[in-house]
């Protein structure tokens, strides 16, 4: 007698390898039927952004072919997920539905609905934790909630347990005779309207579990050593650029630290360079801690006084720093990198970050934003997380007084102009020395270098200097604010 099928419900773990869920279905011998529920109608979960939607096609595409070699089928299906999986489970007479599960309030709560409906229908549910090294609310300080400082998270966190080796692909794995009907990919509907946007996308990126394993070797073949200096500048190659591939599970963070760490093992790169890389893997931690203490991390200042800072409402530089035309040449590279890739550096984040938040004192939500719809990484920890560190706002965030010189920036971290060279390439025949403030050359070097100001590239939106002293002005008042009055007005 044939075991009763399973189903294995996909998410933000778009692999086969290091997929818990996966492996225990291998193991029982049933065959499997797997599933991806496109689901914009469940109430309060965020409506992915452009770029991912972009990002998240190309990589169903690729897991369908890497099921199909094992003989499974990938259902895809678009609708509330609480109606579409039991749907599909009973179409399908599956006895087991197993799947990973996704860090957030409104997915858990979905989750947690599905499985007692699919309870109740005798099905049992296998969930496991996938997309991170520790569970959310697993890390612990003395009070019982996260640690409140990136530091002190940390240390709590390589205290917490010693973490298992990644799970390889299972070998032998069997794929249902017959699977329920499904959508198509295309009605969907992911790819953007704009092609050039999407050809941009398309040219930068590979996309899928395999493109996530060679990314990952390339980068300890040649990024990774001298990555604890080298991640801050943008005109060198010394990040990984796995970040959109972490985000949509095509690869595990578990499988990022054995990797390092085996390549430390084997003498092929320090020590301190693989010690930076997962500091940084457990800042994603971090985001995702505090995603789960607060729900509502894209909306609302973490800091309650903060809800007093006075914004300026500013369509019209919005708009320019969207575009990469504000003037100052190393946030307009990132803002093209932006548009043009899906992806930023790191360093230029934080730049162009600051730049909104404190040179143009717009509300950084407005950023976060552009940034969910824009980036093939956008993360509901990370980004937000990192826009409210940015503005001053977080947890453990920078101090309100850290503002980014855009220019001293630039001069430090892409000395020679290279990032903005080739991101803003109106700029190509400038001499480095002044290429990241085009405002001080002289007339005669400007016309050489074909550029008027004001009109092939704009003038500066903001003096760096009287901008700086206006967010310390407006930061102030924020000091000043009663937390305790700032919270209540808020409610
Ligand atoms: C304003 C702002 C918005 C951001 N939005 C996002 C976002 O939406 N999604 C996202 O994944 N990251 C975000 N980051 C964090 C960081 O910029 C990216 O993770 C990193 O640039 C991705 O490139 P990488 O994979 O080459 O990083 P690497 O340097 O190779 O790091 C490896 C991995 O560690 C994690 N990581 C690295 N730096 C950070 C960090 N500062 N905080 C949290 N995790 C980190 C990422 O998962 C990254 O893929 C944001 C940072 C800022 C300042």
């Amino acid at each position: 007698m044939t075991a009763a099928p399973s189903l294995l419900w996909f998410r933000d773990d778009l692999r086969l390898a290091d997929n818990p869920a996966l492996n225990a279905l291998a193991e029982t011998g049933a065959p499997i039927a797997a599933l991806y529920v496109l689901d914009e109608d469940s109430p309060h979960i965020r409506p992915l952004g452009g770029a991912s939607r972009w990002w998240l096609a190309q990589s169903l595409r690729t897991l369908k072919a890497d099921l199909s070699h094992h003989g499974i089928p990938l259902i895809l299906r678009q609708g509330p997920a609480t109606r579409i999986v039991p749907e599909v489970a009973s179409a399908l007479g599956a006895a087991t539905v197993a799947f990973n599960d996704r860090p957030g309030e409104a997915e858990g709560k979905l989750d947690r609905a599905i499985t007692s409906r699919l309870n109740a229908e005798d099905r049992r549910v296998l969930r496991f934790c996938a997309h991170l090294l520790h569970p959310p609310g697993t890390v612990l300080g003395g009070s019982g909630r996260m640690p409140r400082t990136f530091s002190s998270f940390h240390r709590a966190a390589l205290r917490e347990r010693d973490l298992s080796p990644p799970l390889p692909a299972p070998k032998h794995l069997k794929g249902v005779a017959r699977a329920p009907e499904g959508d198509t990919l295309e009605s969907f509907a992911l790819e953007p309207e704009k092609p050039d946007w999407a050809g941009g996308l398309r040219a930068a990126w590979n996309v899928g579990e395999a493109a996530a394993r060679q990314r990952l070797s390339a980068f300890i073949d040649d990024g990774l050593k001298g990555y604890a200096t080298g991640r801050d500048r943008p005109d060198l190659d010394h990040v990984s650029r796995l970040s959109p591939h972490l985000r949509f599970g095509e690869i595990s963070p578990r499988q990022l630290l054995f990797a390092v760490r085996h390549a430390v093992d084997a003498g092929e790169v320090p020590g301190s360079d693989a010690a930076k890389f997962e500091a940084e893997l457990y800042w994603r931690e971090f985001s995702y801690h505090l995603l789960a203490e607060e729900p509502d991390i894209a909306q609302r200042n973490i800091q309650p006084n903060f809800d007093a800072f006075p914004w300026r409402e500013c369509s019209g530089e919005l708009k320019a720093w969207r575009r990469g035309l504000t003037g100052y040449p190393l946030v307009d590279a990132g803002m093209r990198q932006l548009w043009q890739t899906g992806w930023m550096h790191n360093r230029v984040r934080m730049v162009v970050a600051s730049f909104l938040a404190k040179h143009l004192l717009i509300d950084w939500r407005g950023g976060e934003d552009w940034f969910w719809d824009t980036l093939v990484d956008a993360d509901a920890a990370n980004n937000a997380a990192s826009w409210q560190w940015v503005a001053g706002s977080g947890l453990d965030a920078a101090p309100y007084f850290r503002i980014f010189n855009p220019v001293t920036q630039g001069e430090k971290f892409d000395p020679e102009g290279t990032y903005v060279h080739t991101f803003v390439p109106e700029l190509k025949r400038l001499p480095a020395k002044l290429i990241h403030q085009p405002w001080t050359a002289p007339q005669d070097t400007l016309a050489a270098a074909g550029i008027r100001l004001g009109h092939t590239y704009p003038k500066p939106l903001v003096d760096h200097a009287a901008a700086r002293d206006r967010a310390l002005r407006a930061f102030e008042h924020v000091r000043k604010a009663a937390p305790a009055e700032a919270h209540a007005a808020a409610r």
